[in-house]
């Protein structure tokens, strides 16, 4: 685990890797992928779910070590351990299992295949200014709901963020390690200073009641050395640096790094406030502050990715289909949805033609035409094609119109196999929309019998 009380302990002498263990309670080993300063942390396969997990097993408590790691090493595990099954937003480690073996207690988590955002710290190693500020938006909204699972993390620095790779580039994020979490509901005293001294804030420093915020300020700190390869703060001694987390103003990124715009440095500037009530009120209006850089092009864009996941999350959010989704959900759908770019004049279905998909207009416009005749006008926000595709019999799911887009449109679309990739709950969704769409076109197709000449 990764909380280290202060004053810090000294770096662990480890020993040569003991040989790999064949086997950890149900799961078989297959190989190691880390170790922090209390655990082991090993890639498993847990035959029965037939899926590759990660399992940190506690190195104190199995070595019988010293009994002042083993004390924390177990509060570490208990924090973890309340967590199990608890956590489930994609950019959060799932922990799975909690297995409290008295020699070594081990939880099993959801394996990352990646790295910590550690090596990405490094000076010559510096990932493009778009990605960092993408991976800000995603923790922002993550550490939300944390937030709201009445949690704080305590501990966010780059050892505990863990990046997602295809091949070998950064395609995802997600937050680890809840060692040190303080559980809102129920610790009823919050134990002082753990965290990494880098990466906390002044309150956190000085013991001060926690809120929300300290998170912020350590995920404006991860940003900041993310960007400009060199930490906040820098010192010989610990002292110095807890000075410096009281009473110094971070060098401005605008003189770190090239391209960082006067706009990004004063949103991870306002993350560093001293005063908790000079940062972002909330998650959201953190993770919108990044967001809108990306929109004003305040962060010069690479070609990392045509879109960023970001962008298409933001997009989702402001149309109507989805005003019930939650965030969780909405993720999935901007990972699991096809994302398409029609131009002009293309047909995106045609009279006839077996319904198997439909599409969200994310922006521009379609026209559905009956025999030539144009019927409807869809905008963002609307469903297209789930007649057909929502069609009890194959006679119904024939298309009975044509439907042409008529200024350049952005649509998602789902394939029945597509949808049943999401959750129980996100499909749920996708149902109570669909019935508010069918009942909205139910009453327009009642207005046009009604009114046969009027354009709907
Ligand atoms: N879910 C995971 N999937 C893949 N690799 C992981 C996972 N969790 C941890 N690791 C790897 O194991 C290493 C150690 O894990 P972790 O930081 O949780 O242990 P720790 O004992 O808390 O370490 P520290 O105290 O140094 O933070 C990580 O740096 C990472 O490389």
């Amino acid at each position: 685990m990764s909380a280290v009380p202060l004053p810090p302990t000294t770096a662990p002498t480890t020993p040569a890797a003991p040989p790999l263990p064949a086997q950890i309670g149900k799961y078989r080993v297959l190989g190691r992928l880390g170790e922090g300063a209390t655990s082991e942390v090993y890639l498993g396969f847990d035959d029965f779910q037939g899926r590759q997990v990660a399992i940190k097993r506690v190195r104190a408590a199995a070595a019988g070590g010293d009994p002042m790691d083993g004390h924390y090493s177990e509060r570490f595990f208990a924090a973890e351990a309340a967590l199990v099954g608890r956590l489930q937003h994609p950019n959060v480690v799932q922990i799975l299992d909690a297995v409290p073996d008295p020699v070594a207690p081990y939880l099993v988590m959801e394996y990352v295949a990646g790295s910590t955002l550690r090596p990405y710290c490094r000076a010559d190693q510096l990932l493009p200014l778009e990605l960092v500020v993408e991976i800000g938006f995603k923790c922002a909204m993550a550490l939300g709901y944390v937030y709201r699972q009445g949690l704080i993390h305590r501990d966010v620095k780059p050892a505990n963020l863990l990046a997602v790779l295809t091949n070998g580039v950064v395609t995802d994020v997600k937050i680890s390690d809840f060692g040190s979490v303080l559980n809102l509901g129920s610790d009823v005293t919050q134990v002082h200073r753990v965290g990494s001294l880098a990466y906390m804030s002044p309150e956190q420093l000085d013991g001060s009641t926690l809120d929300s915020r300290a998170d912020m300020y350590s995920l404006g700190a991860v940003l900041y050395h993310l960007i400009a390869g060199r930490p906040l703060f820098d010192a010989q001694t610990q002292s110095a640096m807890m000075h410096q987390i009281y009473h110094a103003d971070p060098a401005p990124l605008v003189d770190l790094r090239a391209g960082v715009s006067a706009g990004l440095d004063a949103v991870i500037q306002r993350a560093l406030a001293k005063n908790p009530d000079e940062r972002y009120a909330d998650w959201g209006e953190f993770a919108q502050a990044l967001s809108g850089l990306v929109t004003t092009q305040q962060v010069p864009r690479g070609r990392i990715q045509d879109v960023l996941d970001s962008e298409r999350f933001t997009l989702l959010r402001t149309l109507e289909f989805f005003q019930s989704f939650g965030d969780v959900e909405l993720w999935e759908v901007v990972h699991r949805a096809r994302w398409q770019r029609f131009n002009f004049g293309h047909a995106l279905y045609r009279k006839g033609q077996e319904g198997n998909s439909f599409h969200i207009i994310a922006q521009g416009e379609v026209e559905v035409f009956r025999d030539g005749n144009r019927v409807a006008k869809l905008g963002s926000g609307t469903s297209v094609g789930e007649m057909a595709y929502l069609a009890p019999s194959d006679e119904l799911k024939r298309h009975s119109t044509d439907v042409i887009v008529t200024k350049p449109a952005t649509t998602i679309s789902f394939t029945p196999d597509s949808l049943m990739q999401v959750s129980a709950n996100c499909r749920h969704l996708f149902h109570d929309s669909f019935i508010r769409v069918l009942v909205r076109r139910l009453h327009a197709a009642h207005e046009a019998i009604a009114h046969p000449r009027r354009i709907l």
